[in-house]
């Protein structure tokens, strides 16, 4: 059978999309890593399937590339708003369910502006922080990101004792004041990726919080494939409310494959 897939990337994160609204393809983890394969297959960090949901204007399935189902991913949701748009489900704003509950994104002149979860809780370590911004994330600062091993170290710290059994995405940040340089080690991947859209919102928030930034504040992001920034509001420093991920979502192919 030949499969219909449309690829997308937001800052080089690079995704399959299935429009699975009539299509009724079933959750296949060897079909999703397949389709993911650079080599085998087309190639993505990630695998989404769009499908219609009662509620809300469409549901989000994600798979990270080694096809599990997985937590949430803000690149992942921000293309599959692009990729809504351009099927004609909504025009300028929706409103979709994914795996963390409802999100609304709108379209913008940088390209998908999507809200992400409320964050109340943060574990501030010695230079390093732990949240959960729908998927959950390590955070930590160096002064040395454009020569850090990402892989070496990253795969470290997702596989050390504390983390190992459910894993977590890590993220290593250099503040260069107007901005900040983001690079993540991506779990389910298991390689560094060139961005991760709840990596940067976790990124953001810990910055914010690690310098008593409060009210609502906008960070701007250099991650390795582009350009992302986070708005936050935040009175303590501990619990963010809207927050918002915004950067470039584009179509790059489409095509058919043979499953
Ligand atoms: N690339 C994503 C994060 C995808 C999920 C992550 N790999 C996990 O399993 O936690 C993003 O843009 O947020």
């Amino acid at each position: 059978m030949k499969l219909s897939f449309y690829k997308y990337q937001g800052a080089g994160n690079d995704f399959v999309l299935i429009d699975n609204r009539t299509l009724g393809l079933a959750i296949d983890e060897k079909l999703f890593e397949r389709l993911c394969d650079r080599r085998f297959g087309i190639g993505g960090d990630g695998l989404m399937l769009l499908q219609n949901h009662p509620d809300f204007d469409f549901e989000m399935i994600y798979a990270n590339s080694d096809g599990r189902l997985s937590s949430m991913c803000g690149n992942g949701g921000r293309c599959i708003t692009a990729f809504a748009n351009k099927l004609g489900v909504f025009n300028e704003e929706t409103n979709f369910i994914a795996v963390d509950g409802p999100h609304y994104a709108k379209v913008t002149n940088k390209g998908i502006s999507l809200q992400m979860i409320d964050v109340n809780e943060i574990e501030a370590g010695d230079n390093f922080f732990v949240l959960n911004t729908g998927s959950p994330h390590y955070v930590t600062e160096v002064s040395n990101l454009k020569d850090l091993n990402v892989f070496e170290t990253g795969r470290s710290i997702r596989y050390n004792d504390r983390f190992k059994a459910n894993g977590i995405n890590v993220n290593f940040v250099e503040d260069f004041g107007e901005y900040l340089a983001v690079r993540t080690y991506e779990r389910g991947v298991e390689d560094e990726t060139l961005a991760c859209g709840t990596g940067v919102t976790a990124v953001a928030l810990a910055i914010m919080s690690k310098k008593g930034i409060t009210g609502t504040h906008t960070t701007k992001i250099k991650a390795m494939g582009g350009d992302l920034s986070v708005t936050a509001t935040t009175t303590d420093g501990k619990s963010f409310t809207n927050i918002f991920l915004e950067g470039p979502a584009d179509f790059v192919f489409e095509g058919e494959i043979e499953v």
